[in-house]
Parts: structure tokens; C-alpha cells; sequence
């Protein structure tokens, strides 16, 4: 394995904790609102953490009765469920945890953990009194149809509840549009399409009017769905209905097919995402197989993270170049990637490259005088490296009229984004739309769901709004056969989720202490584009 056209990766900034002894994590809603929180209380107001023995920390969601302290609870209704009520054991531990990190030393503290998801024995809304809605928002992604669907006919069929409705559009839905509503038998085929039958949108985020919505509408329950920027937008919802002293509970579902939230196992869709890509690899491999010096280029999504490149290329076996994000590369000069391309023609006649739309940014802005442009959310807009690359690499070879080329690119990457879910990302959209109304049901609020290690857990908004995560630059070992010249790749490691990128936000707390001042907490990385 050789190292080709890689700049040296960047330094991930230290960050400082510092340790802050607060009586009152979280205060209550009247409290909020007389005297004024100074920023160590603001701060508490957002963490939930408790400290226990040998350095557990648990990183709590929030709960309703944090602020109604007086709600009644009621028999969960599982209970009386036939397809429910004969699993032994079937009700959730209220003490039950899901640690953040499965590999430790024997001298390693006990380390951060989540809440685990599941049905509680007691909730805290009565069947009939539920008025659910759902929302999607941000760009699409396989299973938004299937969470979707399953939200519905979980409500209705484990919890008896038969008020659902549908937000249109995204979050400019809640004051723009009237409501769809949602029974099992309206959603009982849509987990077979693409896209989200709700509509999405960017943009158009009111707090003000999103919850005046909810008020005005006896919404309690409110099931959010998508990325960064929507779990930044539901965090700041859940913050207004905790300020008005509202029983509804805010419960975010995580999306996002790059894959790069932070602290999670995976996020639904990204499976399909690189199964779907392998379309586009085998048809960029047969071209260039089948001309003189043949190139395929292939560019696939990956906006801060190369992750459903590094896993499409990792599944094909026939790319022999892989650009990200991550890893920022050269093309000119002794090791830069076009002198790779020749080398590899001479050597093997053809060659497949795999780039992630987020690589290469700055290298295209400098080569073109670009202005930053954003979307309706704040999104930095990406140039279109795949074209920009094709292009460089057939000037070059102009140049060089005894070395013919034929390159061929293929941008599949809304026709991977646009496909229905495959077997088992429907599977595990299912049991996320579970977990998210288990936890709803049981009064707890400003949460997202999604496994850790495998086990589903409830997790607070600032851990799945950011940072992303990224790969851990490095190399990785393809053992090819051929040897190391056949298969050479800009970037590989492992998937370093749980520590290095923000992900190990976890705190070392003595017991039931509270920390992190705001002032000290660690700054999304790259990210800043919209912060709240
Ligand atoms: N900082 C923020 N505060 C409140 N709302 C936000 C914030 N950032 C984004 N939003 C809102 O969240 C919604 C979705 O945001 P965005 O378009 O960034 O997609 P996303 O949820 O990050 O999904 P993805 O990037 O995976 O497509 C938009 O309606 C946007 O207005
Ligand atoms: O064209 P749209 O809808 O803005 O979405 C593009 C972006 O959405 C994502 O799929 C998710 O953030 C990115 O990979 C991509 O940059
Ligand atoms: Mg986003």
C-alpha cells in the first residue's frame, strides 16, 4: 500500500472540561421564568447528567414531569396486548443504561451512557388523550416512509392511540399547511416507495409559530425526523414547550444517508445508500473495462464524511480510487492523483474512481474563484467535484496524445438518495419508530432515539445535532490479490465514532455532579455554518 496525493490530515483541537458543581440541573419551568439563569443554569437547563460509582455517568433526556412534576401515570396498555403480554421480561429496567463505549481497559472509568429505549411499565398519557404528529424534514433518505409508517401503526396498534396527523412539507408545514391525518390503513403500503409522503423542505423553521401550532392544535406528541440541522430545530421546539410548560413530548428520529451523527451505530438508509451504489460502481467498472485506458468516475453523497463511499468501495472491490472528505488530495506533481491515474492505466488499462461530493472543496474553489453560496437552511452549497475532477483528468491526458483515454462519469447520487429502503434498513427504521413512541409514551421529551452498540437508547438533542463524525484518516490493508500496486486508496481506517470526533463528549463527573461550562464546550468540528 503506498501513500499517493494525500495531505497531511488535520489536527482535531483539544478540548478543555471543566468541572461545575450545580445544585439544580434542572429547574423548573416557573423557575426558568422569574430569576434570571446565569450561564452555568442555562447550560444545566439543556444536560440532564448523573454521576454514579467509578465514573458512570449517565447522560439523561429529559422528562416531562422535570417541569409538571404533578402528571398522573397510568398502566402501560402493552400490558393487556396479547402479541405483548406473554414476553417475560417484556417491560424496560427504569434504571437500564447503554454505555457509549464497549471497549475498555481495567483501569478505565465506567465511562458515559444513555438511557435505554423500550416500553415502560407506566406511562404517562392515556390512549385517548394522545394527539400525535410527524414531521420530515432536511434531504431525503431511504426509510423516511417506513419510520413513518411505523410510528403510525405502532401508536395505534401497541398504545391504542387513533389521533396521528401528518405535517406537510417539513417544518414550514406546521404554520403553513393543514394536516394530513395518519391511520394504518393510509400508510399501510408506503414503506415500498421512495421519498417521504409528507414532503420535506429546507428552510422555514419558526419556533414561535411551530409551537403556537402545537398549542393551538392539542399536539402532545411530536415526532421529528431528519438531520443535523432538523434535531438543532427540534432541540430549540422542545426548549419553547418546556418554556410555556407544555405536556407534549418532542422526540426527534435521526436522519441523514452520510451516515456521520455522532455517538450512533448508523443512521437508517445509509445500508441502502451503499447497496444502491454499487449500481453505479458496476457500470462505471464495466465502461472503463471495456475501452482503451478506460476511466470511471463515480460520485456518490458524503457532504463532511466519505462514509457511504468508503463503504461502497470497500463492498465493490473494482474501485481503485476513493476520495473524501477527510482526506484532502493533490493533482499535480510526484504523488498527486494524476500521476496515480497514469501509473495505474499502464499498469492494469483501466481504473474506477470513487469520490465523495464533499471532497476536494477547497482544491475546486481555489481553481475557480468560487463565492460560498448556501442553501435555504444555511447549508454551504458543494461544487460538483465529480465533473470538476472528470474534467482535470481529461485535460491532462489531452496533453498527452499517445495515451488516449475514454471517461465516463456517473452522478447516481438522488437516485441512491430517491429508492424505497432495503430488507434491512426497514427493519431497522421499525424498530427506531418503536423505540422513539416507547419513550414518548413514557413522558420523556427533547430526546432522539438510535442505537449505541447495538442497544437502543434515548439520547439528548446536542449529542445527535452535532458534530459529525468522520473516518479516521489512515490507511487500511485491502489485501488484494496482486499486492498492494493493484489497490491503492487515498484513505482508510476504522469508523473512530466513539471518541476522537466529539463523539466522547462525556464528562468525568465525580458523583451527581453537573459540568461542562458553554463557554468550555467543544465547537461542532468544520461545522458553523448555521448554529443555533
Ligand atoms: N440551527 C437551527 N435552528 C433551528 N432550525 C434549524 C437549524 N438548522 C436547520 N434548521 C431547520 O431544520 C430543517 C432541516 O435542516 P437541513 O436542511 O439542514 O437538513 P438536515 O435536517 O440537516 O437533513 P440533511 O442534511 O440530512 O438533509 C430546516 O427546516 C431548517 O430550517
Ligand atoms: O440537494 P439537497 O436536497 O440539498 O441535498 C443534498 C445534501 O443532502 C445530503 O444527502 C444529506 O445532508 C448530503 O449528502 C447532500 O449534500
Ligand atoms: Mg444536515
Amino acid at each position: 500500500m503506498e501513500a499517493v496525493g494525500v495531505a497531511p490530515a488535520p489536527v482535531a483541537a483539544a478540548v478543555k472540561k471543566k468541572l461545575l458543581d450545580l445544585k439544580d440541573p434542572f429547574p423548573t419551568a416557573a423557575a426558568e421564568n422569574g430569576a434570571k439563569a446565569s450561564p452555568a443554569g442555562k447550560w444545566a437547563m439543556k444536560k440532564k447528567l448523573v454521576g454514579g460509582d467509578a465514573g458512570y455517568v449517565l447522560e439523561d433526556v429529559p422528562h416531562l414531569t422535570d417541569y409538571l412534576p404533578e402528571l398522573p401515570t397510568f398502566p402501560n396498555p402493552l400490558q393487556d396486548n396479547p402479541a405483548y403480554s406473554v414476553v417475560k421480561q417484556y417491560f424496560v429496567n427504569p434504571d437500564d443504561t447503554v454505555t457509549q463505549k464497549i471497549v475498555v481497559h481495567k483501569t478505565s472509568a465506567r465511562g458515559t451512557h444513555f438511557r435505554r429505549a423500550g416500553p415502560r411499565q407506566r406511562v404517562y398519557f392515556q390512549s385517548d388523550e394522545v394527539n400525535a404528529a410527524i414531521v420530515t424534514c432536511g434531504g431525503l433518505c431511504p426509510g423516511l416512509n417506513t419510520v413513518v409508517r411505523e410510528l403510525v401503526c405502532g401508536l395505534y396498534d401497541m398504545y391504542g392511540v387513533t389521533s396521528v396527523v401528518g405535517i406537510e412539507g417539513g417544518y414550514k408545514g406546521f404554520y403553513s399547511k393543514n394536516t394530513i391525518p395518519l391511520t394504518p390503513k393510509s400508510v399501510n403500503d408506503i414503506h415500498k416507495r421512495g421519498g417521504t409522503i409528507l414532503g420535506t423542505s429546507r428552510g422555514g423553521h419558526d419556533t414561535a409559530k411551530i409551537v403556537d401550532c402545537l398549542q393551538d392544535r392539542g399536539i402532545n406528541q411530536v415526532y421529528i425526523i431528519g438531520g443535523d440541522g432538523t434535531q438543532k430545530g427540534a432541540s430549540v421546539i422542545y426548549e419553547e414547550v418546556r418554556r410555556r410548560g407544555l405536556k407534549c413530548s418532542v422526540v426527534g428520529v435521526p436522519k441523514t444517508i452520510d451516515n456521520d451523527i455522532a455517538v450512533i451505530d448508523k443512521s437508517f438508509g445509509f445500508d441502502t445508500a451503499v447497496e444502491e451504489a454499487q449500481r453505479a460502481i458496476n457500470a462505471a467498472h464495466v465502461e472503463a473495462e471495456s475501452a482503451e485506458n478506460g476511466i470511471g468516475v463515480v460520485k456518490l453523497m458524503g457532504r463532511n464524511s466519505g462514509f457511504i463511499a468508503m463503504y461502497a468501495t470497500l463492498a465493490s472491490r473494482d474501485v481503485d480510487c476513493c476520495l473524501i472528505p477527510e482526506s484532502p488530495f493533490y493533482l499535480e506533481g510526484k504523488g498527486g492523483l494524476l500521476e496515480f491515474i497514469e501509473r495505474r492505466l499502464k499498469d492494469n488499462g483501466h481504473m474506477v474512481i470513487v469520490v465523495a461530493e464533499g471532497a476536494g472543496q477547497d482544491l475546486i474553489a481555489k481553481s475557480m474563484n468560487f463565492v460560498d453560496t448556501q442553501d435555504a437552511s444555511g447549508n454551504k452549497l458543494l461544487l460538483d467535484v465529480g465533473l470538476w475532477l472528470s474534467q482535470k483528468i481529461k485535460d491532462h491526458f489531452k496533453k498527452k496524445p499517445n495515451f488516449p483515454i475514454t471517461l465516463k462519469y456517473i452522478d447516481p447520487t438522488y437516485m441512491i438518495r430517491a429508492v424505497k429502503s432495503n430488507a434491512s434498513d426497514n427493519v431497522y427504521c421499525t424498530l427506531l419508530a418503536h423505540s422513539a413512541l416507547h419513550g414518548a409514551m413514557a413522558g420523556y421529551t427533547g430526546f432522539t432515539v438510535a442505537p449505541v452498540n447495538g442497544r437502543h437508547a434515548y439520547i439528548p438533542f446536542y449529542v445527535s445535532r452535532g458534530p459529525y463524525v468522520q473516518i479516521e484518516p489512515g490507511y487500511c490493508n485491502t489485501n488484494c490479490p496482486g499486492g498492494s500496486e493493484t489497490w491503492t486508496i487515498f484513505v482508510f481506517a476504522e469508523d473512530h465514532r466513539e471518541a476522537e470526533q466529539g463523539g466522547d463528549h462525556g464528562p468525568d463527573v465525580g458523583e451527581g455532579a453537573v459540568l461542562d461550562e458553554p463557554a468550555l464546550l467543544p465547537e461542532p468540528r468544520g461545522r458553523g455554518e448555521h448554529e443555533a
